[in-house]
């Protein structure tokens, strides 16, 4: 007799008022298998792994563990059967160390805090991560250490099933490799792992099987080996994606955002910043996160002032000076982790799409042409009055970028734009990116897929360690090089 899966969902069907998130799903995980679960945004994973956790209830369908029917009312339901899952953003507490959130979380602790349950405590992330110390504070990490503390949190809880929702989508490319050698280090211990992916490198990397899920149905599920990558995108979208690189013959005018030796403060300062970005140009920044990119992001789109220097946009200073300038900042600016920076979850989409008239006292757009927008950006469901909170991770993505990038900026700031999306989405995203440059904008693009920035990008800037320390032709490099400057192994200036 053959051992019952470790997971089976059956019939699992999940509604959101009119909406079928999971539309009688089936679905089961063997232990020690690795199962990517794919599909666009808003196709409902988080919703059925959400399900299989506790943290939400299924309207029909049962769930069994290891064989026998469980209802799993909660997240403590789920942990106690061996179930845990890291969710796209953290429950760490940024001010206490990363010894203490994993003491937090340490299912044996005892009634006094003791130098064994210490060790213990931290035994896993040692594992992960030997060069995360434990008296570090969590606001003080990267954001893909976090993403390994809140990992060693879960399997401090014996998971038998980890969940991954989303886990590279803010990693460098050797983080990620370091999580893929880490997931099949987990299979071979007997663990299961379902990742939720945007990305077909995760899945060859390190998945046994895929899931792909399509408007709240599973379409296919198959061997990795059954599938190729084309079969896979075209199961997630339905239709193959045309990938859209540089234009070829785009003529590039004179400097039109200028930043002058820009030093910018914060945790993880700029300092000394020179670049510019011509009329039509789209400069891409790579950098491993945390070098300074998010306060010279901050600082360009003049949310935060400079410690000195000067941001200039056709020769005028678009620096912050003063609080009210803040909000009405000429460049449009996407921000690292929209999801938490811009958007308001109780407003509705109407209001976020307005924030910022909102904030400066201008006439606010009818709901017509709000609908328009949020059907313009393929934001799902595009419905002004739905409230933000509702929509998944990839669809809030969009909605900030409907905000920013449906007027005709005259410099754009995106911080990882694409970051969450899946195949379809970016392409737009980055579509709407080169159609600004045509028509003139400056663009100002920190990337997260070295990839991407060779494929679209006029220059590529390195930054390490908040300086930029090269400026780079993308027919003239390649991504091992840039690798080599994010790392901090040289530098060279344009
Ligand atoms: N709490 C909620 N209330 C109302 N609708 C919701 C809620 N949670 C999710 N939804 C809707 O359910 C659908 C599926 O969302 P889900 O987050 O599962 O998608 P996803 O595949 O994980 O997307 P992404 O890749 O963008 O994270 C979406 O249309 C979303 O708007």
């Amino acid at each position: 007799m053959t051992a019952p899966p470790l997971i089976r969902l059956k019939g699992v069907t999940k509604r959101f008022r009119d909406l079928v998130a999971n539309d009688a799903i089936d679905l089961d995980i063997a232990a020690g298998e690795v199962v990517a679960l794919l599909g666009e945004n808003g196709a409902g994973k988080s919703t059925l792994m959400k399900l299989a956790y506790g943290y939400l209830l299924p309207d029909a369908g049962s769930i069994e563990v290891d064989g026998r029917p469980q209802t799993i009312h909660s997240p403590r339901d789920a942990m106690a059967l061996g179930i845990g899952m890291v969710f796209q953003q953290f429950s760490l507490l940024p001010a206490l160390s990363v010894l203490e959130n994993l003491l937090l979380a340490w299912p044996r602790a005892g009634r006094w805090r003791s130098g064994a349950e210490d060790e213990a405590a931290m035994e896993g992330l040692r594992d992960l991560a030997p060069e995360i110390a434990p008296g570090t504070r969590v606001r003080n990490l990267a954001v893909g250490e976090r993403q390994l503390v809140e990992l060693a949190k879960v399997l401090n809880l014996d998971a038998r099933l980890v969940i991954l929702d989303e886990p590279t989508s803010v990693l460098t490319p050797q983080e990620a490799a370091r999580l893929h050698r880490l997931v099949r280090g987990l299979a071979d211990q007997g663990r299961s792992v379902v990742i939720i992916t945007h990305k077909l490198a995760d899945v060859r990397a390190c998945a046994d099987r895929v899931a792909v899920m399509r408007r709240g149905k599973l379409v296919d599920a198959a061997a990795i080996g059954d599938r190729t990558n084309d079969q896979l995108v075209e199961a997630m979208v339905g239709k193959s994606v045309a990938r859209r690189g540089r234009p070829a013959h785009r003529r590039l005018g004179p400097p039109r955002l200028m930043l002058r030796d820009l030093c910018c403060g914060g945790i993880q300062p700029a300092r000394n910043v020179d670049l510019e970005v011509r009329r039509g140009e789209i400069l891409g920044i790579a950098g491993v996160a945390g070098n300074g990119q998010w306060a010279l992001a901050e600082t360009v789109a003049g949310l935060v002032p400079p410690e000195s220097g000067e941001v200039l946009l056709d020769g005028e200073s678009v620096a912050r000076r003063s609080e009210r300038k803040a909000f009405s900042s000429p460049v449009a600016y996407i921000p690292e982790e929209p999801i938490r920076n811009a958007v308001v979850g109780s407003l509705d989409l109407a209001g976020n799409l307005a924030l910022r008239s909102l904030a400066t006292s201008a006439p606010l757009p009818d709901p017509a042409a709000a609908a328009a927008r949020l059907e313009a950006f393929d934001v799902r469901p595009p419905e002004p009055g739905r409230r933000a909170a509702t929509l998944s991770g990839g669809n809030l993505q969009k909605l900030v970028a409907a905000r920013e990038l449906g007027e005709h900026p005259a410099a754009i700031v995106a911080c990882y734009p694409t970051m969450g999306l899946d195949v379809h989405a970016t392409e737009a995203i980055l579509g709407r990116l080169v159609d600004h440059a045509s028509a003139g904008a400056a663009v100002l693009w920190i990337g997260e897929e070295i990839d991407d920035l060779l494929a679209i990008a006029d220059r590529i800037a390195v930054i390490h360690d908040g300086r930029i320390v090269a400026d780079l032709l993308p027919g003239a490099t390649n991504a091992a090089e840039i690798g080599r400057y994010m790392a901090g192994g040289q530098s060279r200036a344009a």
